[in-house]
């Protein structure tokens, strides 16, 4: 896909070493606003990594991130997703005591207004607005995930796939405006596969939001995906809409060194059982 004239994400020759390890070396590539953009590649290959320091958890090296035009790289991860930039997390990041709501509810923290003079000056009125938008924002939340039936039940009890599920509920209840999901389907069985691939899709057309995720899992990716980004020893090797990256012999050629070609294969031929 060739960039948009205003990416709402823009990654700019972003490096990031740990000693003498480059997990990502001069990574630039955009995130068009309203797309669905997926980053691949074999294990290793520095998706985890750019994910964090997109996210804010870690500080690149050299080079920039910017975020609807505005330089973020220094900013620390609660701004980020104060300002929009919500994820979620490979291995599952909730609180497993809590209820689903409660969870959800958290999820709006990062908009509260928590300090000592906001709690002195933010009060009455306005409060009780933020009150009841937090409230018909969480419904709103639990209808569109459809899982009215556990909002009472602890996220512990819950199955794999639809802790997933509450786990985009809280990344939601942020309200972002991009939405950075780490694997979403991994270790799902291919009817949660696909119920998640559906989720994704309308959170893209029904609250407007960019999605950026990192999935190993090229069905779904190529089914869903506006934009493929393909990292290789941190570095991007391809970059561009499904099918051509499907074609690129680069990529081919990562996912032969890495052994992982075959299920590649099998995958994009929908041979394989998700
Ligand atoms: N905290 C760290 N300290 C040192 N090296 C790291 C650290 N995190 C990642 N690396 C190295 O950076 C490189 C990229 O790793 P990363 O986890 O980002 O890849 P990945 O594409 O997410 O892999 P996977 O698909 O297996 O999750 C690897 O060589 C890894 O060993």
């Amino acid at each position: 896909m060739t960039a948009a004239a205003n990416p709402i994400l823009e990654i700019d020759q972003v490096t990031l070493a740990f000693g003498g390890v480059k997990a990502l070396n001069g990574v630039s590539f955009e995130v068009a606003p309203g797309s669905i953009t997926s980053v691949i590649g074999p294990n290793g290959a520095g998706k985890t990594s750019l994910f964090n320091t997109i996210s804010g958890f870690y500080r690149p090296t050299a080079g920039h991130i910017r975020f609807l035009g505005e330089d973020i790289t220094q900013r620390p991860a609660p701004q980020r997703a104060k300002l929009g930039l919500a994820r979620s997390f490979q291995n599952i990041a909730l609180f497993r005591g809590m209820t689903v709501l409660d969870n959800i509810k958290l999820g709006r923290h990062c908009h509260l207004h928590t300090g000592v003079l906001d709690a002195l000056f933010y009060y009455g009125k306005a409060r009780r607005e933020e009150v009841r938008l937090r409230a018909d924002i969480e419904e709103r939340i639990i209808d569109f995930l459809e899982i009215d039936h556990i909002r009472n039940a602890p996220v512990a009890a819950l199955s794999y796939g639809l802790q997933k599920r509450v786990e985009m509920a809280r990344a939601l209840a942020m309200q972002p405006k991009v939405l950075m999901l780490d694997e979403p389907v991994a270790g799902m069985n291919r009817e949660e596969t696909e119920d998640m691939a559906r989720f994704i899709l309308d959170v893209r057309e029904e609250w407007g939001v960019t999605i950026l995720m990192v999935e190993h899992d090229m069905g779904m990716v190529m089914d869903i995906s506006d934009h493929v980004v393909v990292l290789n020893f941190g570095e991007v090797i391809a970059d561009g809409t499904p099918a051509a990256v499907q074609g690129n012999p680069e990529v081919i050629r990562a996912y032969l060194g890495s052994g992982d070609v075959e299920e590649l294969r099998r995958k994009l031929h929908g041979e394989v059982e998700a």
